[in-house]
């Protein structure tokens, strides 16, 4: 008998470092990112339906059903499968929105990831991801499930291994669109662009980071408190700002002092998704 119900991780990213090259004629940024996965996420929870109706039954404060992600990555995979089934989704989210730690299109690869395996359809990495891409810059580095030097406008993706240290990352409550940043015209866009692998060390900057400082003060306060212990950077174009350290003890200790008047969390960097390492003990 098949499977009908499966419940899956859905991690956070981090980018440990993100430069921009330029910005091509469609207005899309061309970028040298580094990303890594953290061991703290969403849990999405699938179950078949032989109706063929895809339905989301967690409400999503501020995005209607159909805008949602999942909705999305359920509805193209369907379509271009052309699977008859449907699915029942769920989904515990703690992943705050616009905090640049990718948590949509998480989201949405653990739902094409899901939705491949329940449905059976058999397809590759490789098809799933470009099929991803067609619903965000960071979706295929999700559904490849390892840690990834990215180029183009983030799709060109080949694996890196960066330490796995434990990181407190701090959580400004304010939401940064990315378009916003993006068009900026204060962004430098003219970083050279790294040629060798793995990225040299003193390239751990984030080129969107003085434009997001600039804007949001709540970000700004993040970065200079957690400054005081360690680097301190932004990952994609904010507001989420974190720090490494080399033991959880360490991450805690810090977590527990700025904490106290910000929201954060402890979370320990990841070169293989815990989505893959979920989906690798089912087989
Ligand atoms: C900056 C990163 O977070 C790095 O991980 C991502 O590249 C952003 O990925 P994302 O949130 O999935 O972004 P998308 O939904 O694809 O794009 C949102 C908007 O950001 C701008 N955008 C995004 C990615 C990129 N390489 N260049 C851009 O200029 C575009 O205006 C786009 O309309
Ligand atoms: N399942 C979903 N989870 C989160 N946001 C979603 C989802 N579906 C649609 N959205 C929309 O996408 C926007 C961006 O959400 P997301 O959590 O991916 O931002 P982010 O963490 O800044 O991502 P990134 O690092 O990729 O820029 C949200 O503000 C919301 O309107």
């Amino acid at each position: 008998m098949s499977v009908q119900t499966l419940t899956l991780p859905s991690p956070a990213k981090l980018n440990l470092m993100l430069h921009i090259l330029g910005r091509r004629e469609d207005g899309y940024h061309e970028l040298q990112t580094l990303f890594q996965f953290l061991d703290y996420g969403d849990e999405l929870t699938f179950a078949v339906r032989d109706d063929g109706v895809i339905k989301l039954h967690t409400d999503f404060e501020g995005v209607p059903h159909d805008s949602n992600l999942i909705v999305k990555a359920a509805k193209k995979l369907q379509e271009h499968s052309g699977c008859t089934l449907g699915i029942d989704i769920w989904i515990d989210k703690i992943l705050p929105m616009g905090g640049g730690i990718g948590g949509g299109s998480s989201n949405a690869a653990t739902t094409l990831l899901g939705l491949n395996h329940l449905w059976q359809l058999g397809w590759d990495d490789d098809r799933l991801a470009a099929l991803g891409l067609t619903l965000g810059a960071d979706v295929p580095v999700f559904v490849r499930g390892h840690a990834a030097f990215a180029e183009g406008v983030g799709e060109k993706l080949s694996p890196e291994y960066p330490e796995e240290p434990w990181y407190v990352v701090l959580v400004p409550q304010v939401s940064v669109s990315t378009a916003e940043i993006f068009s900026d015209p204060l962004l430098t866009r003219n970083s050279p662009p790294i040629k060798v692998r793995p990225v040299p060390k003193g390239n751990s900057r984030n080129d969107c980071l003085p434009v997001v400082a600039r804007r949001y003060p709540e970000v700004r306060n993040a970065l200079n408190l957690l400054g005081k212990f360690t680097e301190a950077k932004l990952t994609g174009t904010g507001s989420c700002v974190f720090g490494g350290f080399p033991s959880k003890a360490e991450a805690d200790k810090v977590s527990a002092l700025l904490t106290e008047t910000l929201t954060g969390f402890v979370a320990k960097g990841s070169n293989v998704s815990m989505l893959h390492r979920k989906l690798q003990s089912l087989l």
